[in-house]
C-alpha cells in the first residue's frame, strides 16, 4: 500500500485525492483517469452503471487498491468510517447489533450506544442483525462507521435495500452526520433517480470520468444523457427543497415573484424560520419517513417545493449479501 502523501494539519486540505488514477487487472483497465478530492465537510457522490468503476475508485481512495497509474493521496493519520457494499457475515449465526458493531474495532458499549443514537437506531442495540429491515441495517452500518469518529465516511451504496421514503431519510441522516461530525463523505450511488442535493460534487463514471459537477449540472450534461438516455435525465430527481419565500430580517416575507408582504399567510408557513437557503438539505419531518409530490406543501409548518420524484428501485429484500468488509 502506498504511503499517504498529503501534508497535513490544514483542515481545508483534501482528506483524500485521486489524480489521474486507474487500476488495471488481468490485462484490462477497470477504471482510468479518475480525478477526485474530498475535503472536510464535503460530499462527493460517484454514480455510474454497474461495473463502471465506482467501488474500484473508492477502494483506491481508501488505499485498499493501489493505482496502477496516477496517484492516490490521503491525509496522514486519516480515520475512515466505511460502509461497504457487501458484508462478510454468516447470517445463520445469531449476532446482535451490539456485537456486530464491535466485531472489527473494539468499542465500549457507551460509544456503541452513542453512535446508534446518532443514527436513530439505539433501540436496535440488542436486536439480531439478520432480522433488521433494509433501512435499519443501513442505520446500524452508518452507526458502526461513525463510531470511530472518522475524518472521512466512505459509503458504498448506503441506501441499498431501503424503500423510497427510507432512502430520503438516510440521505437526510448522512447530510446531518456530515454537519455534526464535520467529516468528508465519499458516497457511491447506483441509483440514478435520486441524487442528494447536499452533494457538492457528482462524478459520473463509465470506466473513466464521463462528467462531473453539481447534481443539477450532471443531470443535464450531454455525456450523462448519452450514457443513461434522456429518460434518465428527465427522471432524475435532485433531492432538494426550493423554498418559495424568504423571511426578511424585519419580519416581512419576500415571495418567489419578488413581492414583499407582512407575513406568509396562504403559504402554509406558521413558523417564522429562515428560508433564505434556496436548496438546503434538511427537513426534519422527512426522517419520519413521508414524502411529498413536487410543489406539494409538507404541512409541517412551512412550504417546500419537493423535487424528489420519478423514482423507482429494485427492492431485493435482501440488503446484505456477502464478502469484503474492508474496514
Ligand atoms: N478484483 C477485481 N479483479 C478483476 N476485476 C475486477 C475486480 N474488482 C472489480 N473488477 C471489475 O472492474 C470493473 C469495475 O468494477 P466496480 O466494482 O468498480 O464497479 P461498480 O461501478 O462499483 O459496479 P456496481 O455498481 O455493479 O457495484 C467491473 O468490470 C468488475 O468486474
Amino acid at each position: 500500500m502506498e504511503k499517504p502523501a498529503l501534508s497535513g494539519q490544514d483542515r481545508q486540505a483534501p482528506l483524500v485525492r485521486l489524480e489521474r488514477a486507474g487500476v488495471s487487472s488481468g490485462g484490462r483497465w477497470l477504471v482510468r483517469g479518475v480525478d477526485l478530492s474530498v475535503s472536510p465537510g464535503e460530499i462527493v457522490t460517484l454514480i455510474g452503471p454497474n461495473g463502471s468503476g465506482k467501488s474500484t475508485s473508492a477502494k483506491m481512495a481508501l488505499g485498499i487498491l493501489k493505482p496502477s497509474e496516477g496517484k492516490a493521496e490521503r491525509k496522514p493519520g486519516l480515520k475512515v468510517g466505511y460502509v461497504p457494499q457487501k458484508l462478510l457475515v454468516d447470517w445463520t449465526l445469531p449476532l446482535t447489533v451490539r456485537r456486530f458493531m464491535a466485531l472489527t474495532v473494539k468499542l465500549p458499549d457507551a460509544r456503541i450506544l452513542a453512535a446508534l443514537e446518532r443514527t436513530g437506531a439505539a433501540h436496535l442495540m440488542r436486536a439480531e442483525v439478520r432480522h433488521l429491515s433494509g433501512g435499519e441495517l443501513q442505520r446500524v452500518l452508518l452507526a458502526r462507521a461513525i463510531a470511530v469518529s472518522p475524518d472521512l465516511l466512505v459509503l458504498d451504496e448506503p441506501v441499498q435495500g431501503v424503500d423510497y421514503s427510507g432512502e430520503i431519510a438516510i440521505y437526510e441522516l448522512i447530510s446531518r452526520l456530515r454537519t455534526e461530525i464535520g467529516c468528508g463523505v465519499l458516497m457511491i450511488s447506483h441509483d440514478l433517480h435520486l441524487v442528494m442535493a447536499a452533494t457538492d460534487q457528482v462524478i459520473c463514471l463509465n470506466g473513466h470520468v464521463c462528467c462531473r459537477g453539481t447534481p443539477l449540472v450532471v443531470s443535464q450534461s450531454p455525456a450523462f444523457l448519452e450514457l443513461f438516455g434522456h429518460r434518465a435525465g428527465a427522471g432524475i430527481a435532485v433531492y432538494q427543497h426550493n423554498h418559495d419565500h424568504v423571511h426578511l430580517p424585519d419580519g416581512r416575507v419576500r415571495h418567489a415573484d419578488g413581492t414583499v408582504s407582512e407575513d406568509c399567510a396562504g403559504e402554509h408557513c406558521d413558523a417564522p424560520h429562515d428560508h433564505a437557503d434556496q436548496a438546503h438539505d434538511h427537513c426534519a419531518h422527512l426522517d419520519q419517513g413521508h414524502s411529498h409530490a413536487h410543489g406539494e406543501s409538507c404541512g409541517q409548518g412551512h412550504s417546500h417545493d419537493h423535487s424528489h420524484h420519478g423514482h423507482s428501485r429494485d427492492q431485493s429484500g435482501a440488503p446484505v449479501k456477502e464478502t469484503a468488509d474492508a474496514r
